[in-house]
């Protein structure tokens, strides 16, 4: 169960934003080296993202493992849906999957963000 105001907030992000890194730390000082590595995907994909820092916000940081059946961070969505967490972020770009989907889905990337 994921109480109703940690579940407004999550669906405000995920919705209003194409994509929402859940990270520790922010995209400038990433507090955990599985979150450092995302950023450094999407900024290598050159892809504008919001970066929410979960340590900020323990009923996030709770609410968030419910609300996406995933027991860790990071945590990245693309629009509105999540991709998953480090491991399968690194593994879809380095076969390029991250930008097919990011295309796919209409994210602009590099030149064009
Ligand atoms: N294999 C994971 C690594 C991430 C991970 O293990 N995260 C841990 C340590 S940062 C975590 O979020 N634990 C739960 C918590 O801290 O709330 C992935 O692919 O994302
Ligand atoms: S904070 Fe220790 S592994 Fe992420």
């Amino acid at each position: 169960m994921v109480d109703q105001n940690v579940k407004d907030r999550i669906e405000q992000d995920i919705k209003g934003n194409d994509v929402v890194l859940y990270m520790k730390g922010t995209p400038v000082f990433p507090q955990c080296g599985f979150s450092a590595a995302v950023v450094q995907v999407l900024s290598t994909v050159g892809v504008k993202f919001k970066g929410v820092n979960i340590l900020e916000d323990p009923g996030l940081r709770q609410g968030l493992k419910d609300y996406s059946n995933w027991p860790t961070f990071p945590q990245l969505y693309v629009k509105g849906e999540l991709v998953g967490g480090c491991d399968i972020v690194r593994e879809m770009y380095e076969s390029g999957e991250l930008q097919s989907l990011l295309a796919d889905k209409g994210v602009a990337t590099g030149a064009n963000a």
